[in-house]
């Protein structure tokens, strides 16, 4: 049985989005919504279903699978869409296995220093006193570092390429000329990137993906720069968020935030609690049925769009008591923030160093950190997919 609530809920979600879903969860397990492009979307919020959901391979991640007409997206240059978030088996398979190899625990390891660096750089230019945003000072500059430095982006290149990818990571409707020239740009950026490195290699992940090499296989030209241009899109924008996330959690709740400091070494059960209260991927990837599924009682049509939220999944008190409740000291783990299944989050690893890395720098080095905002007066992201704010003021 479909339930189609008379009011659509998306509004409601911008605007209070844990309220509408506990709203959700307690009603029906699949709601019918304007999804984020505004054609119809199933939306799926309770814990078991949305982890089933994402381990079940009659959920397409294809778009070819969509109804015609039914689904509109992002319109990116093929050489760019053909990444793992658009692929299923065997293709995915193929493709996840090559970057596995080359995307090792070493490579991530080798950046805990240089994150170090770059956050103690940041937070140096903040002087020893003063206010500032956070998010433009801090959680932004130390991701989009990250990733140069993992992709092996020159330094004189470094300036542009954060410029292209500010525009393609939030592209502005009003202005659909300059997200076409900056994918244009990136796209030149990336081809060039890619033939130096294939000249020259360098310890860099983007040298390793086009060395690795399994049983004669290999990644072609367009499975590369999709590759490159995938660890940006997907690795950017929500560590950023997440650093944001974390910093205003903590802020919010000033004797988790002392016990943290009193005891550093729980600061990666920290990270998990943080990604599990307030991650910044509001839903996974949408989804489209290879053939109609039940979730729960609610039959979905093959070719309809599936949106799974993760954020409501994470408060589904089901699964985790109290679960509006911000608690440190709880077992976060089984959280859906990173995902789950095959396409569960190849840059997790990084992810958690990197957000372990921001706050342990930040709060050794401001004790005194404090928001310079009323909760009422923050600002989100207008957006149903991203769970971010657009500014943290804080002083310190
Ligand atoms: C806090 C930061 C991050 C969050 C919350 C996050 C979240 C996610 C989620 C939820 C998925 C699965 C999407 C789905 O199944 O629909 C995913 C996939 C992915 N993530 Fe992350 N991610 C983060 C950081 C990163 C970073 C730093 C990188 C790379 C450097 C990265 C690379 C990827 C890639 C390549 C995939 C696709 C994997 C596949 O399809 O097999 N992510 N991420």
């Amino acid at each position: 049985m479909a339930h189609a609530p008379n009011q659509d809920p998306a509004a409601d979600i911008l605007a209070d989005p844990y309220a509408v879903y506990e709203r959700l969860r307690g009603t029906a397990p699949v709601h019918r919504i304007a999804g984020t492009d505004g054609r119809p979307a199933w939306l799926v919020t309770r814990y078991e279903d949305v982890r089933e959901a994402l381990g079940n391979p009659l959920l397409s991640l294809d778009k070819s699978h969509a109804l015609p007409g039914n689904y509109k997206g992002l319109a990116l240059p093929p050489a760019l869409d053909a990444n793992l978030l658009n692929m299923d088996p065997p293709d995915h398979t193929r493709i996840r296995r090559l970057v596995v190899r080359a995307f090792t625990p070493r490579r991530v390891e080798q950046l805990r220093v240089p994150i170090r660096q770059t956050a103690d750089r940041l937070l140096d230019a903040l002087g020893p006193h003063g206010s500032t945003d956070l998010i433009t000072a801090y959680a932004a500059p130390l991701p989009i570092t990250v990733i140069c430095d993992l992709l092996g982006v020159p330094d004189e290149h470094r300036r542009d390429f954060r410029s292209w990818t500010d525009v393609l990571v939030t592209p502005d409707p009003e202005k659909p000329q300059a997200v076409k020239e900056a994918a244009v740009a990136m796209l030149g950026f990336l081809t060039q990137l890619l033939a130096d490195k294939r000249k020259e290699p360098a310890d860099d992940l983007l040298s390793d993906l086009i060395a690795v090499r399994e049983e004669g296989d290999r990644l072609t030209e367009d499975e590369l720069m999709s590759l490159a241009f995938l660890i940006l899109f997907a690795g950017y924008e929500n560590t950023v968020q997440l650093i944001g996330n974390a910093v205003l959690a903590l802020l919010q709740h000033p004797e988790q935030l002392a016990a943290l400091r009193a005891d550093p070494a729980r600061l990666p059960a920290a990270v998990e609690e943080i990604a599990r209260y307030e991650g910044p991927a509001l839903l996974a990837i949408r989804r489209f049925p290879l053939e109609d599924v039940t979730i729960g009682d609610v039959t979905v049509p093959a070719g309809e769009t599936v949106l799974l939220s993760l954020s409501a999944a994470n408060r589904d008190p089901h699964r985790f008591p109290d679960a509006d409740r911000f608690d440190l000291g709880r077992d976060a783990s089984g959280h859906l923030a990173l995902g789950h299944g095959i396409h569960y989050c190849l840059g997790a690893p990084l992810a958690r160093l990197e957000t372990e890395i921001a706050l342990s720098a930040l709060l050794e080095r401001f004790p005194d950190l404090a928001l310079a905002t009323g909760p009422d007066d923050l600002r989100w992201r207008p957006s149903l997919r991203a769970r971010g704010l657009l500014a943290l003021p804080v002083t310190y």
